[in-house]
């Protein structure tokens, strides 16, 4: 199948066109949602605060599937906002507003349990660090 497809709205054809539309999706995410870029800010802190004060194996486990998960929680919002937009567009809705609230507040508990994974990973080390 040609790459043409600009316009496309049939499914994908090959594994290739699939990959490229879900690196488009992040991409959009990327360039559209500042909290996107303000998570990846934070998790490449908190990438080096691991380096730095050189944390277990499995506390790295913890650090990068509860960074994964405020991810993931970002692109699934910024998905439900685009569909929410496609369906009233600038019109106000008060289910719009339940939806993309809700939608929101998943973002907001997942960085809720990242910072208590972060504050119990890294509280030894910064106590330790400060002799305390
Ligand atoms: N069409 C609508 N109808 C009713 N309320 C809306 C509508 N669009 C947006 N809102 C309200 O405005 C808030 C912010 O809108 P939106 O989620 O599009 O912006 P955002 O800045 O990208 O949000 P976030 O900070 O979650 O990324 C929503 O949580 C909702 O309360």
């Amino acid at each position: 199948m040609a790459l043409n497809d600009k316009k496309q709205t049939d499914k994908n054809h090959t594994f290739f066109q699939s990959f490229r539309h879900a690196l488009e999706g992040l991409r959009t995410t990327l360039a559209d949602e500042k909290n996107f870029k303000r998570h990846l800010v934070i998790a490449t802190f908190v990438l080096l605060l691991g380096f730095l004060f050189g944390v277990s194996k499995l506390d790295w486990l913890w650090l990068i599937v509860v960074i994964f998960l405020v991810l993931i929680a970002e692109l699934w919002n910024t998905a439900v906002e685009y569909l929410i937009d496609l369906l009233v567009a600038k019109h106000y809705d008060p289910l719009a507003k339940k939806v993309k609230d809700v939608s929101a507040a998943i973002v907001l508990v997942a960085a809720f349990l990242a910072a208590i994974v972060g504050v119990i990973i890294f509280m030894p080390y910064i106590l330790n660090f400060l002799n305390l």
